[in-house]
């Protein structure tokens, strides 16, 4: 049987309880923090204190996603603050090798991610100098979308590079991620997944992180081991 991460998305949870939201996800992989501007993304959410905050209440690794601009400015502070990720846009980043070392300097995995409309071929030589890819199967800034199945090319052109440079480069999408969704971009290739309203939407978390993992290891993917 083949395995997968579920990262449940915090954007769906109740902001007022932070902590005890967390203990909800516990046989979660990671937690994804969305971290919006209001100016990369038409959306506001919280910074490096409350991230700073959450590392001390969960023992999840924190699964960082930047939705910022100036992120060559910013990403590092998230590294420095114990993120075991730190995801930045390519389109908000001025020297994504530069900031993908960097991150890895300070320690945390490197993650670059691309909006659905943005194509991967232009990034693929970068691939080395990640962790992770993180493929938006949404436009980014709210969570409750619609999965765009426009993106399950892109899934696949993307698998077929990393394991064809046999990299260790674990593929996540984030958006509209469903027990229906989840099997489709699986298949595409996605090992990692970020899950918002249909694991904190649900009266049970926790068993919506097991029937979403049950039903991704069904689709054949090996292990990502990504945290
Ligand atoms: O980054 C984002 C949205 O921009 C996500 O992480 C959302 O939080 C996903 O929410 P759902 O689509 O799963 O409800």
């Amino acid at each position: 049987m083949s395995t997968c991460a579920i990262h449940p998305s915090i954007l769906s949870a109740d902001f007022a309880n932070l902590a005890a939201e967390l203990g909800r996800i516990a046989r979660a992989d990671a937690v994804h923090v969305d971290v919006m501007d209001n100016h990369f993304v038409p959306n506001l959410t919280l910074g490096l204190p409350v991230v700073k905050r959450l590392g001390e209440v969960t023992d999840l690794p924190l699964d960082v996603h930047l939705m910022i601009g100036d992120v060559d400015r910013w990403a590092p502070g998230y590294a420095d603050a114990g993120a075991a990720s730190v995801t930045f846009h390519a389109e908000a980043s001025a020297a994504p090798v530069r900031l993908a070392r960097e991150l890895r300097a300070r320690g945390a995995k490197a993650a670059m991610a691309l909006r659905p409309a943005t194509a991967v071929e232009p990034y693929l030589d970068l691939l080395p100098e990640l962790d992770m890819l993180l493929l938006m199967t949404v436009e980014p800034g709210f969570g409750g979308q619609a999965f765009l199945d426009v993106v399950l090319p892109k899934i696949r052109r993307a698998r077929a590079a990393i394991d064809g440079a046999g990299l260790p480069v674990a593929l996540q999408v984030d958006g509209g991620i469903t027990r229906d969704t989840i099997l489709r971009a699986a298949e595409a290739g996605a090992d990692v997944f970020v899950a918002g309203s249909s694991v904190y939407g649900t009266a049970d978390p926790a068993a919506a992180v097991d029937t979403l993992r049950k039903t991704a290891q069904a689709a054949a993917r090996p292990a990502p081991n990504m945290m």
